[in-house]
């Protein structure tokens, strides 16, 4: 029999799309493929993945589709000539927060099993006890929110336990609120996951444990402690007495993220020529996936420009705020996660470049649809100064309610004479100065907010900038988009973008397959990547990030954004 050497796939179960990658022991990439939901399921009827009831502020994916879409996806891969039987280990991603309810049903349902039919068209009817998923930009929970908060004393002593504050797409106030407005769903839910442990189940055949980063997105894991917090599961299950049932339905967290955890579900074998002993090991979150996909260094950024647009690194300290997110590590213990969050991320951008389009009659599709935005973005100056003497311009553009901050939708524009922070938008011209605008005001805000964990050091030449700004997602195939957002972030070494942007977080996926296989006994996920990958290949140098003047410039402008949103929030409380 000939040689047939191993390969590894990584899956993103994400907004708008379910991606898969496969890599070799080398880590070099050797498939990719992806579902579109909107595109390819139409008969869901979902935009941009989703379902959306605007009077409650409710966002959500239907389960089903999700797994129509994994059929679908490993049929393409099939008809393609993709050799599955040499898949020695699966891992994946999913979009944080995303619950699933299952049913009683669901271990009959995986047993029975039959390689013939569509895994939708069997599970869907037994398996789950509620048909939806809430997706992460769902708004509706802020009274659950608020419980959260007062039950464990603030925002601050929220964010030290669970490594955030209370978030309405989190998963213990989702939880709340369905088991409120739906006592029977909950009631029959035997078994809750989150989208990543959905998809291991899916894999498995049987309900997976979750992952001991993703848990981390749910306000009910104790970060530091790496246990689920009583108190928490107490506010979620609507009283003391229910937390036990609550945690049972939870059940348990695997803190080894290169634990195999048994191997691929008979289904697949047979339907599509896994190996039998094809290794599962637990997916993580789309966010802790992507920290995966390169050796990424102390002060080292990843932008994410996927529907949502994140900024992640890693931290050895545990440093908690409501400001942001600190998640456990997805792979090495003693290391955190930081995030952020925002909610107007590529729709956002993508709401700007169509409004331009159609107010200059252009009509470009595809990858074209933003030439001009484009052009009008790199051809402003930073801030919109044509001149020194020209006031600022900053604005905020939240289509949808934003996370951070946490406001309701709109959008405000506002110029900045150095002194003044002036509502007045005359000296706008509209709508094209809003192409630069958009992508300042995003790195701003995460310039800001990054600024307390990029504190000054000696080898960093005593500025509160990043080494490396790597990007990464949809967006990061837009060189104006790359350009500005290292403008204003600065990286000291420059701004690069991976070589397999926009699928960077299942190739994270990928690596931890891989690892999770071929790992040395005791060797760590950042030794074992680090020997294995060819940064040359790897990686693209785009540009130089920092440059004297233009990064001093945005940072003068910092108290006058912070500013600017301090408005917008008190005009929610008004
Ligand atoms: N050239 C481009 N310029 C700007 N944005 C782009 C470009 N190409 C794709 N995108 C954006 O990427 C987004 C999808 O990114 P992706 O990382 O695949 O998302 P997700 O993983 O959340 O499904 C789209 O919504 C689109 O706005
Ligand atoms: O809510 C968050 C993170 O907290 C989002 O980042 C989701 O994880 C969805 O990601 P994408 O679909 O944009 O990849």
């Amino acid at each position: 029999m000939s040689y047939k050497s191993p390969l590894y796939l990584g899956f993103d179960l994400s907004t708008q799309q379910l991606k898969t990658v496969a890599v070799s022991s080398t880590l070099q990439l050797e498939w990719e493929e992806a579902v579109s939901f909107d595109d390819d399921l139409p008969h869901y009827n979902v935009s941009k993945g989703v379902h959306k009831n605007t009077e409650e502020n409710e966002v959500y994916s239907p389960v089903a589709m999700w797994i129509e879409a994994l059929d679908l996806v490993l049929t393409r891969m099939k008809e393609k000539g993709f050799d599955f039987s040499r898949v020695e280990g699966i891992s994946g991603a999913g979009q944080q927060h995303a619950s699933v309810f299952w049913s009683e049903e669901a271990t009959h349902a995986f047993e029975d099993l039959q390689k013939e039919q569509r895994l939708v068209d069997q599970l869907s009817p037994r398996a789950f006890a509620h048909p939806w998923s809430p997706n992460w930009q769902d708004h509706s929970t802020q009274t659950e929110c608020d419980i959260f908060e007062e039950g464990v004393g603030g925002e601050d002593e929220m964010a030290r336990i669970s490594g955030s504050s209370a978030h309405h797409r989190f998963t213990g106030p989702q939880i709340l609120r369905l088991k409120q407005r739906l006592p029977e769903v909950y009631k029959a839910s035997k078994r809750i996951t989150i989208a990543s442990s959905f998809l291991t189940s899916v894999f498995l055949g049987k309900i997976a444990p979750f992952d001991v980063s993703d848990v981390c997105g749910m306000n009910l894991w104790n970060v530091e402690e790496l246990k689920w917090d009583e108190k928490l599961l107490a506010l979620a299950a609507g009283g003391e007495d229910r937390a036990e049932e609550l945690k049972e339905k939870l059940g348990l967290v695997e803190s080894d993220g290169g634990k195999c955890l048994g191997s691929v579900s008979k289904y697949f074998v047979e339907r599509y020529g896994f190996p039998s002993d094809c290794s599962i090991t637990l997916f993580t979150g789309d966010n802790p996936a992507t920290i995966l996909a390169l050796p990424l260094r102390p002060l080292d950024v990843i932008v994410s420009l996927g529907t949502s647009t994140t900024l992640l690194m890693s931290t050895p300290t545990y440093y908690p705020s409501p400001a942001y997110h600190l998640f456990d590590h997805p792979t090495t213990s003693g290391l955190y996660m930081f995030m952020l969050c925002y909610c107007n991320g590529a729709l956002a951008r993508e709401h700007i470049r169509d409004k331009i389009q159609s107010y200059h009659n252009r009509a470009e599709t595809g990858q074209e649809s933003w030439n001009l935005f484009n052009e009008l973005a790199t051809s402003t100056p930073p801030l919109g100064k044509q001149s020194e003497s020209d006031p600022a311009k900053i604005a905020f553009y939240f289509p949808l309610s934003e996370i951070v901050p946490n406001v309701q939708a709109g959008t405000w524009r506002y110029t900045f004479d150095g002194k003044t922070l002036s509502d007045d938008s005359s000296a706008w011209s509209l709508p094209d100065d809003d192409a630069r605008a958009i992508i300042e005001s995003q790195a701003l805000s995460m310039r800001l907010r990054a600024a307390p964990l990029l504190t000054p050091c000696a080898e960093n030449n005593q500025k509160s900038q990043p080494r490396r700004v790597y990007l990464v997602g949809g967006g990061s195939r837009n060189p104006a988009i790359c350009e500005i957002i290292g403008q204003v972030l600065g990286g000291s070494e420059g701004v690069y973008q991976l070589d397999v942007g926009s699928n960077a977080c299942a190739v994270g996926a990928a690596y931890k397959a891989c690892w999770a296989v071929e790992r040395k006994e005791g060797e760590k996920f950042e030794n074992f990547v680090g020997e294995r990958w060819d940064e040359k290949k790897m990686v693209k140098r785009i540009g130089d990030a920092y440059k004297e003047g233009i990064w001093e410039a945005y940072g003068e402008i910092l108290g006058a954004f912070k500013e600017g949103e301090g408005r917008i929030i008190a005009e929610k409380h008004n």
